[in-house]
């Protein structure tokens, strides 16, 4: 899916000619008496004007293609992983140190974007873990640089996982969702970027193949519920959620439970306020793209989030457990080390 759709009358216009690569490049792969073809999959930017450009900052990050030599800080990444918070990202990356057993013990790892104090961002090994704030405007600023850099570093076959947190719909707290396709607030798998005075609809389709190589890897840890479900993403954490606990409320309680409910109805299984606009970036740029969220309540039975300190710590934790084991077995590197 992608349209357009003009403001004025809000007709639907296809979209076809500015997004139209297959995300894929063939190149030949020689090996002594067995030439084949291999397919590597790049990170596209789908933007004529930056070839043009003589220098490329990316100023949220506090890179760029003149000060930094991207390929070399940046070329061996194969694996990225996002979430809102700085500190959850910087304890994913001092995990996922210790895991490939790295050299050192990772305590002292940098943050590459100690330059700004908008997002920070962590590498190890072929692992970079970046945070991205909360909601859609700030993932997506996130990632319009993010996905230059991979560019810009030539890196390919990059997978791209989003770790976060998220409010359940009819299912136990802890429980951690694999996303197989994000929805927006109408249950719609869409994401509506406004581009001048137009809407243009993108796909939120995830890549189903990964969802499902996550959720078999998920059935090897014990005691985490794990399932694959429809995630709502939201604008808002209060009113956008049918929260009730907001400065301001409008609607009933019975009002919120019908729309939860319609939610369950829906295949959503819970909410946060990232997917759509990740999923609709990643899949145009040829990113393979994931999103694994632990759940915090049941929205059915509470809106407040009141777990103890430690209990929240866990929770997260959980989808960077699965994600450790999955980037381990795509390195090859489990049987040696469980
Ligand atoms: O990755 P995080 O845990 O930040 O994701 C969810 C969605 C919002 O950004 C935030 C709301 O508390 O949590
Ligand atoms: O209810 C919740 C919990 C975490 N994040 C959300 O967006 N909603």
């Amino acid at each position: 899916m992608a349209s357009i759709l003009p403001a004025s009358n809000r007709s639907m216009r296809p979209d076809k000619n500015t997004y139209e690569s297959p995300g894929w490049t063939e190149i030949p792969q020689y090996r002594p008496g067995c030439p084949q073809i291999h397919r590597k999959r790049s990170v596209y930017v789908k933007n004529p004007y930056l070839e043009g450009m003589d220098e490329d900052i990316l100023y949220h990050l506090d890179l760029g293609t003149k000060t930094h030599n991207l390929p070399a800080m940046f070329g061996d990444v194969k694996f990225v992983c996002v979430g809102g918070s700085p500190n959850r990202m910087k304890a994913f990356a001092q995990f996922m140190h210790k895991e490939l057993r790295l050299e050192g013990d990772g305590e002292d790892i940098e943050d590459i974007c100690a330059g700004t104090d908008r997002y920070c961002m962590f590498k190890t090994g072929p692992v970079l873990s970046v945070s991205h704030g909360m909601g859609i405007p700030s993932i997506s600023i996130m990632l319009h640089e993010l996905i230059k850099l991979l560019h810009h570093a030539h890196c390919c076959d990059v997978t791209i996982i989003r770790i976060g947190t998220s409010g359940g719909i009819g299912i136990a707290p802890g429980s951690v969702v694999i996303t197989d396709t994000a929805v927006d607030s109408f249950f719609k798998p869409r994401f509506e970027q406004v581009i001048l005075d137009n809407v243009v609809t993108r796909s939120t389709e995830l890549d189903k193949e990964l969802a499902n190589d996550l959720f078999n890897c998920s059935r090897e840890i014990p005691n985490v519920p794990t399932l694959i479900g429809h995630t709502m993403c939201t604008y808002d954490f209060y009113e956008g959620q049918g929260r009730l606990d907001g400065a301001l409320c409008s609607f009933s309680r019975e009002k919120k439970l019908d729309y939860l409910k319609r939610a369950y109805r829906a295949g959503v299984r819970n909410i946060e306020m990232e997917s759509t606009v990740f999923a609709a970036m990643c899949g145009l740029c040829g990113l393979r793209a994931a999103v694994v969220c632990v759940t915090l309540l049941d929205r059915l039975e509470s809106d407040q989030i009141n777990l103890s300190h430690d209990v929240l710590v866990e929770y997260q934790q959980r989808p960077q457990l699965l994600i450790s084991n999955f980037i381990k077995k795509q390195l090859g590197l489990c049987d040696q080390m469980s």
